[in-house]
């Protein structure tokens, strides 16, 4: 039995992933869990002709949801409005996500996390410590999904030249996800040289398209199909690896080094960060392997730089809102 669990199923994300990953034969049992709506969708989902059973559960019946899942992906909380950065949000999603932990904690230690909600760069810190609170946090099971960032990067790529194939051109993506902690890695694309006035623009639009689409929705939230079908890729990476065994998947994703500790050492010691969005390889227990550092151009390297600090800040705010309240 694979079951996959949406927390927030309800929501702008939460419905069209929850299509998407209705299509999945990897899935046996799709529960969708959220504080409104939850039966609703779930009742709609469950017509479509695919083999999985569709559950729905609303606000009182967490646990009852999260019994026994094989992957937990959250999109749960509040969206951004124009003028907002994802660190606004942390006020309410930090709470949300703290006793979502505590569920799968309780019911499903040993699930794989995957965490859509913002802020990205402090939300997977919070998951790791509530885990570590309860003695079930293992690094290889905790990913921050990042993978917008990459779909974005091959997409706006395309749009400078459209010889390539935008779907199977596949941009790392390293840092964090949001503003300067996204990192681009653009020098390693078979093929394309940008000048640098391409460069600058590129990795602008990828660092604050999430901007982009929050100023057109104007007050109605920020992405949500594009991130369906961004967490949809994700979440069906990581059931090829962990259900059917496939080898060699690799998606950037934002984990804690500690899932590769020998590969991640050096990095650990240089730059004092423990969690960072990097290439990642899939097996049977979630990360396999943290693929190294690709080598950086000089342009690369001056926006990691610049992406370390803020990640470092992120990262320890999350940590602080489970460890040491009084610091937030
Ligand atoms: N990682 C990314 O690349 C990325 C991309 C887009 C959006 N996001 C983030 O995803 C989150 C959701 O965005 P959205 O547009 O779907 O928002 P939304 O408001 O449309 O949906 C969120 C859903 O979460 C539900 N919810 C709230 N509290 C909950 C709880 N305690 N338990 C279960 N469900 C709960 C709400 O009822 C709602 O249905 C936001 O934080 C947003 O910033 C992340
Ligand atoms: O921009 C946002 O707030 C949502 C998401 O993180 C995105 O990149 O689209």
């Amino acid at each position: 039995m694979v079951k996959v669990v949406v927390c927030g199923a309800a929501g702008g994300i939460g419905q069209p992933l929850s299509l998407l990953l209705k299509q999945s034969e990897l899935i046996t049992h799709l529960a969708l869990y959220d504080v409104v709506n939850a039966p609703g969708v779930a009742a709609d989902l469950s017509h479509i002709n695919t083999r999985s059973t569709v559950t729905g559960h609303g606000k009182e019946a967490m646990n009852e949801a999260l019994q026994g899942a094989h992957t937990v992906v959250i999109p749960a909380g509040v969206p951004r409005k124009p003028g907002m950065t994802r660190d606004d949000l942390f006020k309410i999603n930090a709470g949300i996500i703290r006793d979502l932990s505590e569920g799968i904690a309780r019911n499903c230690p040993t699930a794989f996390i995957l965490v859509i909600s913002n802020p990205v760069n402090s939300t997977v810190p919070i998951v790791a410590e509530v885990l570590k609170q309860h003695g079930a946090f293992d690094p290889r099971r905790v990913f921050g999904i990042s993978t917008l960032d990459v779909v974005r990067s091959s997409r706006f790529v395309y749009e400078l030249d459209s010889s390539i194939d935008p779907k199977s051109t596949r941009v790392t993506v390293i840092g964090g996800h949001s503003g300067v902690t996204i990192v681009p890695v653009l020098s390693k694309i078979p093929g394309q040289k940008f000048t640098k006035d391409q460069l600058d623009l590129l990795t602008h639009r990828i660092q604050y398209g999430g901007d982009e689409v929050v100023k057109a929705k104007d007050g109605a939230g920020s992405a949500t199909l594009s991130m369906a079908y961004a967490g949809a890729r994700f979440t069906l990476a990581i059931l090829e690896a962990t259900v059917a065994g496939k080898t060699g998947l690799v998606e950037s994703t934002y984990v804690n080094l500690h899932a590769d500790e020998e590969g991640t050492a050096a990095f650990r010691a240089r730059t004092h960060l423990e969690y960072f969005a990097q290439d990642v390889e899939f097996g049977r227990e979630g990360v396999s392997k943290i693929l190294p550092l690709p080598e950086l151009s000089a342009y690369e390297q001056a926006l990691l730089d610049a992406a370390v600090p803020e990640l470092k800040v992120n990262i320890n705010k999350g940590t602080a809102f489970i460890t040491d309240a009084s610091k937030i």
